[in-house]
């Protein structure tokens, strides 16, 4: 081709470029984690691990993981607690003599794992042990602040091994709030498109293509979600990785995050652990496709007929907590244009809020 051929091709000041990660090997399905060995020698990562856990899944598939592993890696462990900046560091403390990191739990200690491997350039692989949000593969994480969340850059796993059997055993309203999570995809994407508008950001519609459709199915799919079911499992799971990697091509978690995730955050300051994640994003989202108009009552009666919360009540969170959060909800990463930024009063917040319990 000659130059002057390329020079149509790309027209001057023609200078985008995006680099999108992705793991190597998704693995999901029954019994998945016993083939750990097989994805790890695809992988070589190197011949030592740090195992992550929290307390509940160290029992849950900790254990197992370390059994099956040992012998073939030196294997130490983690126990992640929380997610703040002392865990972060005395999990960078461990990290730092082996080659790889092995997230198993839900999503706190999948991005602690997330955020050390990235910082110290070595390679992860997460093994979520509930289907419960959907940073089991992006390449970002949130960490908790003292002005709130802010999403930061990590990397994706090289290997996400999600066993069906594992994930089906843990708590049903785990894989509520999971399916809540990509139920919100429907307001986060309004609230891009928004902010697309209103303030010339740069959109993707592949990212939100992706999105979308995947909680479309997640909803068609709705009357397999049961608990303790394998079957209800495998559908979350691929929705999970589905919305994961939205995030992947969008390179932010706009497709999957906006005015809801803001007050989820905001809601999680003020009343910590009251609620999961996906729980709060889910009420949220009720309320803000209320405020973009659109079937609010649709959000609602999935995250109903899946088992998530609809109401503050449902979870003991008084209803004006709700309502600060609502409030607070703008201060939550400013950057990010949501309905929620655009000057809410208290009074309809408050309306907002009743509007849940609406018959
Ligand atoms: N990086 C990203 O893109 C994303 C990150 N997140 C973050 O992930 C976190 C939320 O994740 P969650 O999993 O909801 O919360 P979490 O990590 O706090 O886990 C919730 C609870 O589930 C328990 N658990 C996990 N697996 C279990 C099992 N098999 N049996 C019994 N108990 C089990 C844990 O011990 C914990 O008590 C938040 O910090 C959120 O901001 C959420 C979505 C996307
Ligand atoms: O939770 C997410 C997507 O479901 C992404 O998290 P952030 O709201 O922290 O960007
Ligand atoms: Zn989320």
């Amino acid at each position: 081709m000659s130059k002057e051929q390329v020079q149509v091709l790309q027209p001057e000041g023609f200078n985008k470029s995006r680099w999108t990660q992705l793991p190597r090997d998704v693995l999901i399905g029954h019994e998945a984690i016993l083939q750990l060995p097989e994805i790890i020698a695809d992988i070589k990562p190197g011949k030592s691990a740090l195992l992550i856990t929290g307390g509940t899944t160290r029992e849950v598939a900790g254990e197992a993981v370390a059994n099956l592993l040992s012998g073939m890696y030196d294997i130490s462990r983690f126990i992640a607690g929380k997610l703040d900046s002392s865990t972060l560091e005395e999990c960078a403390k461990a990290a730092s003599p082996v080659d790889f990191l092995i997230g198993i739990g839900g999503g706190r200690v999948i991005d602690c794992a997330k955020i050390v491997s990235y910082k110290q350039g070595k390679p992860f692989i997460s093994v979520p042990t509930a289907a419960s949000h959907d940073g089991i593969i992006s390449g970002r994480a949130t960490l908790p602040t003292e002005n709130g969340s802010v999403s930061v850059e990590a990397h994706p796993p090289v290997a996400v091994v999600a066993d069906t059997g594992i994930i089906a055993k843990a708590p049903h309203r785990l894989m509520a709030s999971g399916c809540a999570d990509v139920i919100s995809n429907y307001t986060a994407i309004l609230d891009w498109e928004l902010a697309h508008r209103i303030r010339g950001e740069q959109i993707s519609e592949y990212a939100i293509a992706l999105s979308k459709m995947t909680a479309e199915i997640l909803v068609k799919d709705a009357n397999l979600i049961k608990p303790g079911q394998e079957e209800a499992a495998w559908i979350v799971v691929k929705a999970l990785v589905s919305s994961g990697v939205s995030m992947a091509i969008a390179g932010s978690s706009r497709p999957a995050s906006g005015g809801e995730h803001k007050f989820g955050h905001a809601l999680e300051r003020l009343i910590p652990g009251a609620a999961l994640h996906g729980e709060a994003c889910g009420i949220g989202s009720i309320m803000t496709m209320y405020l973009h108009g659109g079937d609010w009552r649709e959000i609602r009666s999935s995250l109903h007929h899946i088992g998530a919360p609809t109401t503050p009540k449902e979870l003991n969170i008084p209803d004006e907590i709700v309502v600060e959060a609502l409030m607070k909800a703008r201060e939550i990463r400013p950057e990010r244009y949501t309905i929620l930024d655009m000057g809410l009063t208290r009074e309809s917040a408050e309306y907002l809020v009743q509007l849940l319990y609406e018959e």
